[in-house]
């Protein structure tokens, strides 16, 4: 039996897949059962430079007729047209679909889904969250029988990279992500990786498989790494923390005591003891809590060309093998509704940095705006002179974790108070 495969895009992760279709293709027909046959390669510019020895017979500019004579549809163009066109004209005609392309996933997933069970075909996108990281299949099926109440991840490679380099070598931001660019691990517009979206998508993906729904995209809280400075790193290496870009899904209830799910993203400072503070480079991973697996970490490559290209060639295997044995893959429940909780509602710490006047009394009055918030102080480490402007005293402090709406009233009211002069970055706090 041959099956055919049509691949769209050969960009970074387009071009890995190629390659190991072609150079694979008799160890992938052993495992599978069935030979694949890469009948084409959809790209704008046939007669574009490329590296790697592709045949040039395999390019077309004609995506829709190739897509028209698969089995099998890999989608790695990106960006949500053409794309989602056509994955959904592949499914509705029964062929099954691989995509890494979480922006158009996180949009559009229960239209692409209700494609997928109109042609009967399968849709998978282990590459779309946290790149060669198993971790949508073991959500989707090692944890079916449990029920998952948080999901806290590092998913975007490029933010982790350049918040690591600005941690351990000092390096300035925009150095490192025209480096992260030129690694393949950037999307083709990096704004999505630094201003926090591509993330965000991840999250709403992690959430709705958690737990069994379709968490929206547009109820992802959603804050980049644009705001942080080399100040921040600074003062965490200081405190003995590291600023990571995490992504939070989690059950939990809000102040009426009514039961939903938050999810976020935003900048993180965390203890240098914490397993994620120890996640260097472009590595992702994802802490999963479940009530009855309690703890599970997943660690890996989170982004690039040949480890992204494992993921999809994993479900790619996985959905000829189906075919190969006659289909009729096992079906998911119908996702359930859910209620989405605003950030206000999550539980959490905040780091906050002021500069303020030294004088006497100044200390009580900002403990008494915490105090009346209901928002205990953990540490406030006062410096003045050198580091401090004008005579001024700088403070940081760190809160016991509370509600965020308490702990933005708190910084709200702070920021009036005449003998505060600026309150230079707040930044929330996870773990111990
Ligand atoms: N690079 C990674 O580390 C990584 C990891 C996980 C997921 N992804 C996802 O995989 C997908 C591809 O990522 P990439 O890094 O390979 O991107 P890329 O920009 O390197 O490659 C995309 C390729 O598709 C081509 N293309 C775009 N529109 C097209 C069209 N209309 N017709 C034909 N060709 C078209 C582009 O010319 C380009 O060569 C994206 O959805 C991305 O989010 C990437
Ligand atoms: N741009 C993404 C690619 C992997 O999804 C990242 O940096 O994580
Ligand atoms: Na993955």
């Amino acid at each position: 039996m041959t099956l055919k495969v049509a691949l769209l895009g050969c960009g970074n992760v387009g071009s890995q897949v190629a390659r190991i279709l072609l150079d694979e293709q008799a160890e992938l027909a052993a495992r599978i059962g069935a030979t694949l046959e890469l009948t084409g390669i959809a790209v704008r510019n046939v007669d574009a430079p490329r590296e790697g020895d592709l045949p040039r017979e395999l390019f077309t500019t004609d995506a829709e007729g190739l897509i028209d004579g698969a089995d099998v549809v890999i989608e790695l163009m990106g960006g949500l047209e053409p794309a989602g066109t056509l994955i959904k004209r592949s499914l509705n005609r029964g062929a099954s679909v691989v995509t890494g392309n979480k922006a158009l996933l996180a949009a559009q997933l229960p239209d692409l889904t209700a494609a997928a069970h109109t042609g009967g075909a399968q849709l998978l996108y282990e590459a779309a969250v946290a790149g060669a990281i198993p971790i949508l299949r073991p959500i989707r099926e090692s944890l079916a029988g449990d029920h998952i109440t948080k999901v806290l991840g590092i998913v975007n490679g490029t933010t982790n990279f350049i918040l690591d380099a600005m941690d351990t070598h000092g390096s300035q931001f925009e150095d490192v992500l025209a480096e992260a660019q030129r690694l393949g691990y950037a999307e083709a517009d990096p704004t999505a990786d630094v201003a926090g979206h591509d993330a965000a998508a991840k999250a709403a993906l992690l959430a709705s498989l958690a737990f069994h729904t379709t968490f929206d995209l547009e109820n992802v809280y959603c804050e980049g790494i644009t705001e942080i400075s080399a100040d921040d790193v600074a003062a965490a290496a200081d405190a003995g923390m590291v600023v990571k870009l995490l992504a939070i899904a989690e059950k939990t209830t809000d102040s009426s005591g009514a039961e939903g799910i938050n999810v976020r993203v935003h900048p993180t400072l965390l203890s240098r003891q914490h397993p994620l503070a120890a996640v260097r480079g472009a590595f992702n991973a994802v802490f999963v809590e479940a009530e009855n697996a309690g703890e599970l970490m997943f660690y890996g490559q989170g982004a690039g060309g040949a480890p992204t290209a494992s993921a999809v060639m994993g479900d790619v295997v996985s959905i000829a093998r189906d075919v190969a044995a006659g289909g009729g893959a096992a079906k998911e429940a119908q996702p359930r509704p859910t209620r989405a909780l605003d950030i206000a509602e999550s539980t959490t710490r905040y780091s906050i940095s002021l500069e303020v006047a030294d004088q006497t009394g100044v200390l009580a009055e900002i403990a008494g705006i915490f105090s009346r918030h209901g928002v205990s102080i953990e540490t406030m480490r006062q410096t003045v002179g050198s580091e401090a402007h004008d005579g001024a005293a700088r403070l940081r402090i760190i809160t016991h974790a509370g509600r965020e709406s308490a702990l933005t009233a708190t910084v709200t009211e702070i920021e009036q108070l005449p003998v505060v002069k600026t309150v230079s970055s707040v930044v929330r706090v996870e773990g111990k």
